[in-house]
């Protein structure tokens, strides 16, 4: 919008940990700049997935545009960018904070530093943004903010003497928070004269219109009709819709370096506008593209299976939807022995994963069995082939391997001193590398420890939870690949081979992991009309055995003759019961079975 010089913009974001209070921050701003009306505001305006607000957490980055009258009697807009809080999606943040040139830093008085405000502040100092610090909750009896002031200057060595005091639950603070996005963050550069350039910090699809892209024009000037040019995917359009985020989209005509608006130019997939891309003009091509750019690859792999066979193209249609809006999502046809046809999917780490399950079963009724999550090993054949494997059961032979390499993550905890103990052991038992150990303030502690992320995919995160009583905060990040002496676990129910539930697990835990399988699966598959062993075996020879002893009576036996209304029920409550069961074989195996892994007694 032409009437806006550079000088009087500011673009921002609000890095916080999960629950320090940035949604509602976000809405307060919006509130006092008179963005949305009261009587508009929908708690937490700029979340607004269902799923989101459910699960109170951030995972699509969007944007607002406010008007703010500073005290100077100027009026500036100030672009506040949402970006998401949760570590899968640590590159969405990365590119949103380099559409920025400051950040408020949220952090909860009553709590203090966490994991993942410190792997947020790390990408925003990292790509140069000015930060305030804001103790936000101080009306809580508990908050102390002098003690978390002297964390945040301990822990991350910010200056916090203009730190500001604030609740957003309140409305405390919330005008020193306008003043100093005006006065402390400086304004986007003014390079309105070059090519065009504009980065891509988030994207949706829309059924209507294609996807809307959001952006930040870095240099030049984009207009309403303008043919574009993507320059990491290649492709080109036409803008048939530009507009700002107030924070419902309003459009204009044009936008120009500094500001940050949305465009939509029947673009069928997100995967062809991806975050991270830069926008330039078909006509005059920058000459390269802003920095940065890296496509967001899954790390965290598993199998989706219809129950119902007959739900197989329905779960492709389903897949394929959630593929226009989510360019992280990878998926191909699966075929397994012991499940039929599915699919083998691919995300950016668990909390991705268990959002894409829950949208499929919420939103297209899919009723699924999943199994448990894999990470991609390296694996070098002997004829020098690299391949990735990202589905155990593909594991080449001992035969024809060299080596197995698996990837490794930094995690980062924070934690009561009372707890390090406890989780020092638990990464220990999950094979972790200790690499540092630091004190802060009031007795809390950051451990630091690298560990194979097949150990943290499993259930780390909620064992660091236990161990720690929720006090702990982890944040983790990938270091590269390592060899390890691995081997791959099969699992025998009746005696067959069941290709879902093997798994690649380190020599040396194989035999405990192997017998641990065999126990659970004993206690989680229902009795049947006949014995059903189950074994455990690292190639030919079996490492761990048991076996579900038969049932010894019909359920129906005891009403024969008896009355039906009992019969029924008691059917039903059958049926009930299969509801999440797959025949394998002949037995009839339920999802928990699949998922053991995840909780077995190997701590
Ligand atoms: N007492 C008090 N509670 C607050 C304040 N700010 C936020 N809260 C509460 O803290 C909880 C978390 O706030 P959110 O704004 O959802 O936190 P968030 O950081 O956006 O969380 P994510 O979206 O999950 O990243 C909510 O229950 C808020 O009502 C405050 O200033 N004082």
């Amino acid at each position: 919008m032409t009437d806006v010089p550079a000088v009087r913009i500011r673009n921002f974001c609000i890095i916080a940990h999960i629950d320090h209070g940035k949604s509602t921050l976000a809405d307060r701003l919006l509130q006092a700049t008179g963005t949305v009306e009261d009587r508009q505001m929908k708690e937490q305006f700029l979340d607004n997935m269902d799923l989101e607000r459910e699960r109170g957490i951030t995972i699509k980055l969007q944007a607002a545009r406010m008007n703010y009258t500073a005290k100077d009697g100027q009026q500036y807009v100030l672009n506040l960018i949402d970006t998401p809080g949760h570590v899968d999606f640590s590159y969405e943040v990365s590119r949103s904070l380099v559409a920025c040139e400051g950040a408020l830093l949220v952090v909860d008085a009553s709590q203090g530093v966490e994991a993942q405000t410190l792997a947020n502040v790390y990408l925003a100092l990292e790509s140069n943004l000015e930060i305030i610090p804001v103790l936000n909750k101080i009306d809580l009896p508990g908050a102390e903010p002098e003690r978390v002031i002297g964390e945040i200057e301990e822990i991350i060595g910010l200056d916090c003497s203009g730190a500001i005091l604030a609740s957003a639950k309140e409305g405390i603070g919330i005008d020193e928070i306008l003043e100093a996005v005006v006065e402390r963050i400086p304004p986007p550069p003014n390079t309105i004269n070059e090519r065009l350039r504009a980065l891509i910090f988030d994207s949706y699809y829309d059924s209507y219109r294609g996807v809307i892209v959001y952006f930040r024009v870095m240099d030049g000037t984009v207009k309403k009709g303008d043919r574009i040019h993507l320059m990491a995917s290649g492709k080109e359009f036409e803008i048939d819709e530009l507009g700002v985020l107030s924070p419902t989209q309003k459009q204009v005509d044009e936008l120009h370096a500094g500001e940050v608006g949305y465009l939509g130019a029947a673009i069928k997939a997100v995967a062809d506008a991806r975050v991270g891309d830069t926008i330039t003009l078909s006509k005059a091509k920058a000459e390269s593209p802003l920095p940065g750019y890296a496509e967001a690859n899954p790390m965290v792999f598993c199998g989706m299976f219809p129950i119902d066979a007959d739900q197989f193209e329905d779960l492709r249609e389903a897949l394929e939807k959630l593929e226009l809006n989510d360019a992280a999502l990878h998926y191909e046809p699966e075929t397994s022995s012991a499940m039929g046809f599915g699919f083998r999917c691919g995300f950016l780490g668990l909390l991705h994963m268990e959002i894409v399950q829950e949208r499929l079963e919420r939103e297209y009724n899919l009723d699924l069995i999943i199994t448990a999550p894999s990470v991609v090993y390296k694996v070098i054949t002997l004829k020098g082939e690299e391949l990735y494997i990202d589905n155990p059961s593909r594991l080449p032979s001992p035969n024809d391997r060299e080596k197995i390499e698996e990837p490794y993550v930094q995690v980062e905890m924070i934690t009561p001193e009372t707890y390090v103990g406890s989780l020092m052991e638990l990464s220990q038992n999950r094979r972790g590398i200790f690499k540092d150990m630091k004190y802060l303030t009031q007795g809390r502690t950051t451990l630091t420890y690298e560990l194979p992320l097949a150990e943290v995919v499993t259930d780390f995160f909620d064992q660091m939870k236990s161990r720690s009583r929720g006090y702990a905060s982890m944040e983790y990040h990938i270091i590269g690949y390592r060899e390890n002496p691995l081997v791959k676990l099969d699992i025998m129910i009746n005696g067959d081979p069941v290709d879902s539930l093997a798994m690649i697990v380190h020599r040396d835990k194989a035999y405990n992991v192997g017998r641990a399988m065999a126990e659970k699966l004993k206690e989680l598959i229902p009795r049947h009309q006949f014995k059903v062993p189950i074994q455990a075996s690292i190639g030919s020879k079996v490492i761990a055995s048991e076996h579900i002893p038969a049932l010894r009576k019909d359920v129906l036996a005891k009403c024969y003759g008896g009355d039906i209304s009992r019969k029924k029920k008691l059917l039903q409550k059958q049926a009930k019961g299969k509801k999440r069961m797959k025949s394998v074989g002949t037995v009839d195996v339920p999802q928990e079975a699949f998922m053991a892994v995840l909780r077995l007694d190997q701590n």
